[in-house]
């Protein structure tokens, strides 16, 4: 679904995404996670063919972005702040959606919009942060895309409507056998939504894989306090945390629990997630450490 080779934007002098490389398989649900001014506005702006990259390549859906209007039908996108047209009534809003995408299902989204209870007649000005995220989902979904693509689309919202919103989502995704991409700050949001993970810092993909398998192939370890050192080969420490007696590490191994000389527990996804993002803040020398105190 989304294939990046040494995929790089620069604005300027600043780069907001450096040689990123990924690779996708179609029919996930993709969590898109970093701190603020990571790139993940950047990438999914690339992928809907808003920004040209300046080298490497990006393929969606096995095509340029935006190659033709066959291809941009075939991807749907939620922009940041679900941006509408203030004067336009939420009937006007499908009936756009209607001239300007062929394979719009016009039935779709009157169901949809019935659903969550918006009024056909409402401006969209008028209409709540809640409301204009689920007009918004709606109209990206009557294109029937096969790949859905969001940037913070329930960052504003209360936690009842971005409860809605991301059942809406999951409703549509399997509604329709879409794919899809999301960016959010919120780890419960991610947690809840998606399969697949991508946590993405200083502009460089810091992981990215299926939650199941990365949440298999990470533990938090507990030690003695400088005995971390003990550990075997093939165990990388993501982040420690030490306390008076002890010392608390976030590893990636793939070694069975039985062949670490600590006890290791599961992480959260969360817990997984600020360990990256740790890392990548950490002074340079100390990244890329494999064991010990230096990381932290
Ligand atoms: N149009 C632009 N011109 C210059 N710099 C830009 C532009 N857009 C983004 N940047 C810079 O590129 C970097 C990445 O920005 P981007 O918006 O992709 O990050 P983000 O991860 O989406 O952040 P946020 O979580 O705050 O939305 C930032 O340093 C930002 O200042």
């Amino acid at each position: 679904m989304l294939l990046a080779e040494g995929l790089t934007k620069r604005y300027g002098r600043r780069e907001a995404l450096s040689g990123v490389d990924l690779n996708v398989p179609a029919g996930r649900v993709v969590g898109l996670v970093g701190p603020n001014g990571a790139g993940k506005s950047t990438l999914l702006n690339l992928a809907c063919g808003l920004l040209e990259p300046t080298s490497g390549s990006l393929r969606v859906l096995g095509s340029r972005p935006a190659a033709s209007a066959a291809h941009l039908a075939r991807v749907g996108f939620v922009a940041q702040n679900t941006p509408v047209y203030p004067s336009f009534s939420v009937a006007d809003h499908l009936r756009l959606g209607a001239r300007l995408n062929p394979s719009w299902d016009q039935s779709l989204a009157e169901r949809r919009i019935t659903q969550v209870g918006l009024d056909p007649g409402q401006k969209a000005g008028r209409l709540s942060g809640g409301q204009r995220a689920q007009l918004a989902l709606t109209i990206a979904a009557a294109k029937r895309p096969e790949l859905l693509i969001f940037d913070e689309p329930a960052a504003a919202l209360d936690p009842l409507a971005r409860q809605g919103f991301l059942v809406s989502l999951l409703e549509f995704v399997a509604e329709l056998g879409a794919s899809a991409v999301l960016s959010s700050h919120l780890l419960g949001d991610i947690e809840q939504a998606c399969d697949h993970l991508i946590v993405l810092c200083e502009s460089r993909i810091q992981v990215a894989g299926e939650v199941r398998d990365l949440l298999a192939a990470h533990h938090r370890l507990v030690a003695p306090r400088g005995e971390l050192d003990r550990l075997p080969a093939g165990v990388e420490v993501i982040r420690t945390e030490h306390h008076a007696q002890s010392s608390n590490a976030v590893v990636r191994t793939g070694l069975p629990p039985s062949e670490i000389p600590f006890r290791a527990e599961p992480v959260t996804l969360e817990e997984l997630v600020l360990g990256y993002m740790s890392r990548a803040n950490a002074p340079v020398a100390e990244v890329g450490a494999v064991a010990g105190e230096g990381v932290r």
